[in-house]
């Protein structure tokens, strides 16, 4: 018996092995293919579902014949065995070939290791075909991708997409093609061909553009891929018409995952939405909406209202952003629109308020702020108009500013259409192009809400760059503010140091007002003040009373056009210092011999003059009882009168030796230019001029020994009072609107010419001192007499009651004060008042006065230097009591 060789039967153990291993991939391909996955289409149904049915309908033919038909049974049996083999034969082997192809074809980007010795990867474990269609060609397969491999990232999905685009499907030739989802559990990529016309082709096809578009606008790189989280999923579709290939899907909804990207500058984002809304047309506006790591687009309808917004947003975006560029700032301006017009109002796509921030160190100045809101004012108007727009800054570590529109009646836009006059006007003056002016209103005045006003009431101007210091610039500006307001007057608080003023609105001065009635809290204070050397003149504009304080400028000039209230005010003057006798005299040189020829009366005026000699000898007593004062201040070694009377305080026996301190002595003057009037008397000429120098001698001294000089004069030009003379007065007065010359004669300014000629109220003046600059003041009305305000009730409220004259109140002071009324023969051949000390002081003036006759001419321009008050002179004549009836002195005279 022949045995085999060794080899002859290890080999046939290999073949055997081998066969039966084929048989077993037969067996398994047979089964998996006949009766599973055989979905090629037969006649509308899967193969294997044929399959299945040919099988139980054999079975069932089998079992109802009985045993009349085996051999025919078993032969279709065996038939549809061989045939079903023969196939699986076929199709299987092919199958796993396309597989193994697709897989080649994919490795590098799905990452597909390759097969070791010792691990074989099958074809299978990578892509896995679920459904084949025909022409064995895959229906549904999924692909398995490694976690580094390149298409991994789900942006990066694409590489792998491509590569798959490219297999054959069913519907290759027909036009169709793949969709492509993610399997969430997995994470495997599934494929499924879809025939042509099939929507999710187009969605296919938007989102891989999309995502290609995502990855350029936010700049990803493939590390950026690997290592972040980006993702983007279309949320919603809609359907649009397309213009050749009917209706297609697009997007309604797309969210894009962005992880820890860094989109937190606002341009940045800008930058985003821009190139999206330029690269991604579908007939849709986008609206953006930034969230934490993810950005949400929605599509809305350009003609929505969420579209128009958005175009208005952007709107707003651009022309901020474009004020930022012109102004080179550092950083990049973002804006955020916070408020938009209600429907009922208008159109709900107009803003009505934005923010915007300008980074940090611009638009600091309230110059360039201004600049900013100008340009924004030109060009919200042009789009939206009735509504006035009001900014409010806030400088800080960036610049950001509010802006909200407010119908134009309301008050806010009344009050930024005011501010922004007021800005205008101010710069237009005092903004030059170095000085950086701006107008801050601090607080409002309130306002009616029916009918709103916008008045400031309390306003801040900085000059930046220009200096304020010099009482010019000030003056400018008070004048050019004033002028911007009748419903009030403004008191300016200059801190020249800061260049700045700080300005309050204050009720008007008024047209006209009474000299307050004797024991009124301001009659008082004006009584207690020129105790202490201050004189009265009025209330100022601005606020305040305006007081002539006679330790700072000794002398004063009073001038004026006639008939605009100058006598009214040397009266205030006047009637004060009578009023105060107990420390001050006057002496009165009334050349016209108009106004003042009351004031003899009054024990305080210690000598009227009126002619030329008796003028010239009142000064020359002056000026002697200034070497008298001067010499006691010497001889007690003191500086001035104050120190002397605390001295005499101290030292009783000095003032017992050297007799009662001196009391404040004015010389009044009423038109000097009477007075130089050239005359032919050389002799008086000459006297003349020595009473000038003497008068030009008080200016340096009379400070330290209060003598003071009142000279009024309309007006005081060269030839009526010496440049020197002048030059003393360094209080000034000027009564009434005058003309340019005249006002500078005065004032030597043109302050004068300020009033105007019509409608200037009487007693309204000019009033000033180097000290405080000129201020308009309204001096109180004081007549002579006891009688009616004589302004009308249109001009200013008229006083309930008439108001006291002044020759009353100091006749019923001086009756308290244990004076009488005498009546003495004047130097005219008539009879004048006089008031003389008695020992009985009488309680009250409207009890009846003790009229008497003096007897012995008292004339008044006999009076020699008279270092004793008037009274006491007076009270050493013959008096005789005045019977009633007889002389009836209460009389005008
Ligand atoms: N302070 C005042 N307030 C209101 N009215 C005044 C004031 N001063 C004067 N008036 C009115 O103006 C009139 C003229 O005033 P006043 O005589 O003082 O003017 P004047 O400038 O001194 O004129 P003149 O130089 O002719 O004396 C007064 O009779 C009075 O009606």
């Amino acid at each position: 018996m022949p045995t085999r060789s060794k080899f002859g039967a290890r080999a046939g153990a290999a073949a055997k092995a081998k066969a039966k291993q084929k048989g077993t991939e037969v067996l398994r391909d047979w089964l998996t293919l006949t009766w599973f996955t055989d979905s090629t289409p037969l006649l509308g149904l899967r193969r294997s579902v044929w399959n299945w049915l040919l099988l139980v309908a054999t079975a069932a033919t089998g079992y109802l014949s009985g045993a009349t038909m085996p051999l025919l049974i078993a032969g279709l049996l065996l038939l549809g065995g061989a045939v079903t083999v023969g196939r699986a034969m076929r199709v299987m082997p092919a199958r796993r070939r396309f597989v193994e192809g697709l897989v080649e074809d994919t490795r590098q980007v799905a990452g597909h290791p390759r097969s070791t010795t010792a691990v074989r990867v099958p074809a299978s474990s990578r892509i896995k075909v679920s459904r084949w269609g025909a022409k064995n060609r895959p229906l549904v397969m999924d692909v398995t991708f490694a976690k580094t491999a390149p298409a991994a990232p789900p942006l990066a999905r694409g590489l792998l997409e491509k590569a798959l685009d490219q297999v054959p499907s069913p519907y290759t030739e027909s036009g169709g093609g793949w969709v492509y989802s993610t399997n969430p559990k997995t994470g495997q990529l599934r494929a499924e061909a879809v025939p042509a016309g099939d929507e999710r082709l187009y969605q296919q096809r938007e989102i891989a553009y999309l995502r290609s578009k995502f990855t350029d606008w936010f700049k990803l790189t493939p590390k950026h891929l690997t290592d972040g989280m980006y993702d983007l999923q279309v949320t919603d579709w809609a359907t649009r018409e397309h213009p050749t290939e009917g209706p297609v899907p697009v997007p309604a909804a797309i969210a894009f995952a962005f992880g820890s990207h860094n989109v937190a500058a606002q341009d940045t984002r800008d930058g985003i939405e821009r190139a999206c809304d330029a690269e991604y047309l579908r007939g849709i506006e986008w609206i953006y909406t930034w969230s934490d790591g993810t950005l949400e687009i929605t599509g809305v309808d350009p003609d929505s209202i969420g579209a128009k917004r958005k175009r208005s947003a952007r709107w707003v975006a651009d022309l901020i952003a474009g004020q930022a560029k012109a102004a080179r700032t550092k950083d990049s301006a973002t804006s955020r629109v916070t408020g938009w017009q209600e429907e009922v109002h208008g159109d709900p796509w107009v803003p009505i308020a934005f923010t915007a921030d300008f980074g940090s160190g611009a638009f600091t100045t309230g110059r360039d702020q201004r600049a900013v809101e100008n340009v924004i004012d030109d060009a919200m108007t042009a789009s939206t108009a009735g509504v006035v727009w009001a900014y409010e800054w806030t400088v800080g570590a960036t610049t950001t500013v509010e802006a909200r529109a407010f119908p134009s009646n309301h008050i806010a836009a009344l009050r930024k259409l005011e501010l922004k006059r007021l800005r205008s006007v101010v710069e237009q003056k005092f903004g030059g192009r170095r000085s950086d002016v701006d107008v801050e209103v601090i607080s409002w005045e309130p306002c009616d809400d029916e009918a709103p006003v916008a008045l400031p009431a309390q306003v801040r101007v900085r000059f930046g760059a220009l200096d304020v210091s010099k009482a010019e610039t000030k003056d400018a500006f008070e004048q050019h503010y004033d002028g911007l307001y009748t419903a009030c007057d403004w008191h300016y608080d200059w801190r020249s140091a800061e260049g700045l003023v700080n300005l309050t609105a204050v009720p008007r001065l008024a047209n006209a007002i009474a000299f307050p009635e004797n024991g009124t809290p301001l009659f008082e204070e004006m009584v207690e003040k020129f105790r202490e050397g201050k004189i009265y003149i009025g209330p100022q504009k601005g606020g305040g009373e305006f007081y002539w304080d006679l330790n700072k400028c000794a002398h004063g000039l009073i001038g004026g056009r006639t008939g605009a209230g100058k006598s009214c005010s040397l009266d205030i003057i006047l009637f004060l210092t009578l009023w105060c006798s107990d420390v001050a005299e006057i002496i009165v040189c009334d050349p016209k011999r108009t106004d003042f020829t009351w004031t003899p009366e009054f024990p305080s005026v210690i000598r009227f003059a009126a002619g030329a000699l008796e003028i010239v000898d009142a000064v020359g007593y002056v000026r002697q009882e200034m070497d008298r004062r001067q010499t006691i201040l010497n001889k007690r070694g003191v500086r001035n009168l104050r120190y002397l009377r605390k001295l005499y305080a101290e030292h009783p026996e000095f003032e017992a030796e050297d007799g009662p301190a001196p009391k404040r002595l004015i010389l009044f003057f009423d038109e000097l230019a009477n007075f130089w009037m050239k005359s032919d008397n050389e002799d008086i000429e000459a006297q003349k001029v020595t009473a000038r120098t003497q008068m030009e001698e008080l200016g340096q001294l009379a400070r330290a020994l209060e003598i003071n000089m009142i000279l009024a004069a309309q007006k005081p030009d060269k030839d009526r009072m010496s440049t020197q003379l002048k030059e003393m007065c360094e209080f000034r007065l000027c009564v009434g609107p005058v003309n340019e010359y005249t006002s500078k004669q005065i004032l030597d300014t043109n302050h004068g010419t300020r009033f105007p000629e019509e409608g200037t109220p009487k007693g309204r003046a000019w009033a000033t001192t180097s000290e405080l600059g000129f201020r308009v003041v309204q001096v109180p009305y004081l007549p002579n007499s006891t009688e009616d305000a004589p302004w009308p009730a249109s001009v200013a409220p008229r006083p309930a009651h008439p108001i006291t004259g002044s020759k009353d109140r100091l006749r019923e002071l001086l009756a308290t004060q244990g004076y009488q009324q005498v009546m003495v023969p004047n130097s005219d051949g008539g009879r004048e008042p006089r008031w003389v000390l008695t020992d009985e002081p009488i309680a009250s003036a409207r009890q009846p006065v003790l009229r008497v006759r003096i007897d012995k001419a008292a004339s008044v321009s006999a009076a020699g230097p008279l270092p004793a008050p008037a009274a006491p002179a007076a009270a050493t004549v013959g008096i005789a009591p005045v019977s009633e009836d007889e002389d009836d002195w209460d009389d005008p005279w």
